[in-house]
């Protein structure tokens, strides 16, 4: 195939802010990120927005099958070459990654979602791969490109000022590391921020805990983070009395209170 560069100049493919498209082009980077979720030859991969295809040459490099939705009509033609390049190993859907069901495409095989996301729906999306009812997840890993502020807000430990929402929401039943940092200067066009790139993998689910409760008690807890929880917590019923009944003071701070306590407080409101 020609480098990848010279493809996208062969097309005349320019990237649109709108659709939050950085595109990368340095191959061996590519390939260290497909790398990131570990042996891929015969896997099933599903991938958010293409491009022009960078990270799908690199998935598909390892051996893995790849399922890719791509919302720029613009990209189908180059995605097309590869898919002629690669026979039978990827399938492209021109669609809003939002609107598709993932367990479906996959035909029901278990799969790994490698992204350099869209920033504008990247948290969107990663939150409904994190919050099924059923766990464990139909998906094996998420390795995802992140600005960096958002990967570690994900990855971030309680007590620290990145710890919020998204750190429970990930924390609670999945493992989640910044595998690697992406300078700005490898996108085209350099975004204004640097990036990273976490990768999660389920972890067992503690018992008993109803994912919506949890949602709505860090929504609260987290929405106003610098009251005490007796006040920012008022508002769902029983949340106060069941933090004192488990030994959580109700003037602390929802960014001091561990994934644990929250979970642990989710659990005593579903009861
Ligand atoms: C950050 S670029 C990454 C492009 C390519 N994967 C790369 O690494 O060079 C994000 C891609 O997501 C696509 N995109 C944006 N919004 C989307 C959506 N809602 N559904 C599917 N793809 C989307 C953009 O068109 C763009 O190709």
């Amino acid at each position: 195939m020609p480098p990848l560069r010279e493809t996208v100049r062969v097309h005349g493919l320019s990237a649109s802010k709108a659709l939050g498209q950085n595109f990368l082009f340095d191959e061996q980077l590519l390939d260290r990120i497909a790398a990131i979720p570990g042996d891929l030859d015969g896997a099933t991969v599903f991938e958010v927005g293409p491009g022009p295809g960078g990270l799908t040459r690199a998935l598909l490099r390892t051996g893995a099958r790849v399922i890719a939705v791509e919302r720029d009509e613009r990209c189908l033609p180059l995605l097309a070459d590869l898919a002629e390049a690669f026979p039978g190993q990827l399938t492209v859907i021109a669609d809003d990654a939002m609107a598709v069901d993932v367990d479906a495409l996959t035909g029901g095989d278990p799969y790994h979602i490698v992204a350099n996301l869209p920033y504008n729906v990247g948290t969107a999306l990663f939150t409904r791969w994190l919050e099924p009812a059923a766990w464990p997840p139909r998906w094996l890993s998420l390795t995802l490109m992140f600005q960096l502020e958002v990967a570690e807000r994900i990855v971030a430990p309680v007590g620290t000022s990145a710890y919020g929402r998204l750190a429970v929401l990930a924390q609670w039943r999945a493992r989640a590391r910044i595998a690697m940092k992406v300078h700005r200067s490898a996108f085209t066009p350099p975004p204004k921020v640097m990036s990273a790139i976490v990768q999660l993998t389920p972890a067992d689910q503690p018992p008993g805990v109803d994912p919506r409760i949890l949602s709505r008690l860090t929504e609260k807890g987290f929405g106003q983070r610098r009251k005490m929880l007796r006040q920012s917590l008022k508002g769902i019923d029983g949340a106060v009395a069941a933090a004192e009944a488990l030994g959580i003071d109700p003037t602390r701070r929802a960014e001091t209170v561990s994934v644990a306590e929250w979970v642990a407080l989710a659990r005593a409101l579903g009861r």
